[in-house]
C-alpha cells in the first residue's frame, strides 16, 4: 500500500552535517502494525513529516499503491479513506465542541453529509460517546488523545499514522491507547506509529529502529 522508496533528507540548517532521515526504504501493507522506536534526534519525525506531506525530502518518493504521493491531490489521499494522521499535539479547537471538533476536518475539505452516525461510532470505540457536546477544555490529556483518534478514524482510514501516540501519557491512559489501536488494527486499518514508548511494542507487529537517519528492521 505505502511504501517509502530510499528517503533522504537534509535540513538547510542543521547542526550535524549528517541527513536527518539516510536512503531510508519502508512498505507498509494491509493489517501491518508497525513501531519506530529510536532515541530523540535519530530522525523520526522528520520521516513521519515526509510521509505526511509537510516536508520535502531531498531524495526519495513516497508512494500509495504504486502512485507517487506528491502527484495525487491532498483530496484523493485523504477522502478517498486513505491515509489518516495523528500528529504531536491534540490540536483541538477549543471552541467547538467535540463533535464539532470530528467534522471540522470533513468541513474544511469540503465534504458534505449527515456524519453523526459516524461520530457515534468512532466515539463508542474510543470509549466516550458520553463526551459528544462537550468543550475539549473539560477532558483530560488522556480522554483528549483518544478524542484525536476518534477524529482520525471519522473516513475509515486504510492506513493510520501516529507520532508519538502515547507521549505525556500515565500508563492507565497509554494503555487504553494501545488497546484501542490493538483494535483498530484488528478492524482493517493499518498502523505506524512512532515512539518512544517501550509499552507498545508488545502491541506491534513490527518493530523497527532508527538511529542517526537509518531505519533498521529488529
Ligand atoms: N527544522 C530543522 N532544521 C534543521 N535541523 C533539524 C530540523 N528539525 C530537525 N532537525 C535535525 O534533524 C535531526 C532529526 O530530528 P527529528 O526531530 O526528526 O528526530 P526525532 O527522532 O523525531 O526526535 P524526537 O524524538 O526528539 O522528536 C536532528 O539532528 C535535528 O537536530
Amino acid at each position: 500500500m505505502l511504501e517509502l522508496q530510499n528517503i533522504t533528507k537534509y535540513y538547510k540548517h542543521s547542526v550535524n552535517s549528517n541527513p536527518a532521515v539516510n536512503h531510508v526504504n519502508l512498505l507498509v501493507k494491509e493489517k501491518d502494525f508497525i513501531s519506530v522506536i529510536g532515541p530523540s534526534g535519530s530522525g523520526k519525525s522528520t520521516l513521519f513529516h515526509i510521509i505526511t506531506g509537510l516536508l520535502k525530502p531531498s531524495e526519495g518518493i513516497v508512494a500509495l499503491d504504486g502512485k507517487e504521493l506528491t502527484t495525487l491531490k491532498k483530496k484523493d489521499i485523504f477522502l478517498a479513506e486513505q491515509i489518516s494522521f495523528i500528529m504531536q499535539g491534540q490540536n483541538l479547537l477549543t471552541n467547538f465542541t467535540v463533535e464539532d471538533n470530528l467534522y471540522f476536518p470533513l468541513y474544511l475539505a469540503g465534504i458534505k453529509g449527515d456524519y453523526r452516525e459516524r461520530v457515534r461510532e468512532v466515539l463508542e470505540l474510543v470509549g466516550l460517546y458520553g463526551a459528544v457536546s462537550s468543550y475539549p477544555d473539560r477532558l483530560s490529556g488522556g480522554e483528549l488523545r483518544r478524542i484525536a483518534i476518534a477524529r482520525a478514524l471519522m473516513q475509515k482510514p486504510r492506513i493510520l499514522i501516529a507520532d508519538e501516540p502515547t507521549s505525556n501519557l500515565d500508563t492507565a491512559n497509554a494503555i487504553k491507547v494501545m488497546e484501542l489501536f490493538r483494535k483498530i488494527n484488528e478492524e482493517g486499518t493499518a498502523l505506524l506509529i512512532s515512539t518512544h514508548d517501550e509499552r507498545f511494542l508488545p502491541y506491534s507487529k513490527s518493530i523497527y529502529r532508527m538511529e542517526m537517519g537509518n531505519l533498521a528492521l529488529l
